[in-house]
């Protein structure tokens, strides 16, 4: 029997989601069709008669700007909201600010495939001579971790976001879940999927295949140890959400359609 719920949540679309670039590190805020992804997102919760008393986001704009959105339009704006580098997207390294596609053509779709959605795969890391180094290294938000800057991740693969991402999950979000607290993660594809791989147990082979859209919240029912009592549930319109898994996963492709 179900005894917790938790909600993860992939951000709204951003402007580079829509640019088809691997934004990873770099912070962009959510486009105009985001905001109301993400305003959907919290009517259809609403709807649900889901009450959070948890809010955790990155420290990326936008999914702390997601969570803003969504509590407001679920009337929940109070509700504490908590942050932390260790639920941001996984660092992306050199390939940051790199559209997909064309990275496809280049590289090809195998290759690419492989970067976006292995387990263990690192891409190479980002140096200083990137155009987006200073941007991310130099900003205020990365003086406030845990870590020391120098210590940050310069590339990382999903195995190595679930690193950094355990600690957070075990010290911080697990003893809210179990005190009974409705917790909704907003956070990113793949700091999403590296948390979907280890509550649901999924396998190194398996974890390739599972791909979030944006906007789309994840229903998990829970046992007493955390681990799944059913199927995770993609809440909302079926057919729009497979729709939406496969614009993402084609995103890989030379003819994705939004190079
Ligand atoms: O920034 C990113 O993810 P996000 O939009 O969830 O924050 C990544 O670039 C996602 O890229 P991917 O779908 O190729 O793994």
């Amino acid at each position: 029997m179900s005894k917790y719920r938790l909600f993860l949540l992939r951000h709204g679309e951003g402007a580079w989601n829509k640019e088809n670039r691997f934004c990873s590190w770099v912070d962009q805020k959510l486009s105009e069709d985001g905001v109301l992804e993400a305003q959907e997102c919290g009517k259809l919760l609403k709807e649900h008669g889901v009450m959070f008393d948890r809010v955790f986001t990155s420290i990326l704009s936008r999914s702390v700007q997601t969570a803003w959105l969504v509590l407001g339009a679920m009337g929940q704006e109070w509700v504490p909201v908590t942050k932390s580098w260790r639920l941001n997207e996984r660092h992306y390294g050199a390939l940051i600010g790199l559209n997909r596609a064309e990275m496809a053509q280049s590289h090809g779709e195998e290759r690419v495939r492989l970067w976006r959605r292995s387990y263990d795969i690192t891409p190479p890391p980002i140096d200083e001579s990137h155009p987006y180094f200073a941007e991310i290294y130099d900003d205020r938000r990365y003086t406030t971790c845990d870590v020391a800057k120098e210590a940050l991740p310069r590339t990382e693969s999903l195995k190595e976001v679930l690193g950094r991402l355990l600690p957070y999950w075990n010290n911080v979000i697990v003893p809210e879940v179990k005190g009974g607290h409705t917790v909704l993660i907003s956070a990113h594809g793949n700091s999403c999927r590296a948390l979907l791989k280890h509550i649901e147990n999924i396998s190194e082979t398996d974890i390739v295949s599972v791909t979030l859209p944006t906007g789309v919240p994840v229903l998990l029912e829970l046992d007493e140890d955390l681990r799944p009592v059913k199927p995770r549930q993609l809440l909302g319109d079926q057919a729009k959400i497979q729709a939406a898994i496969k614009k993402v996963e084609d995103q890989g492709k030379v003819n994705s359609g939004n190079k």
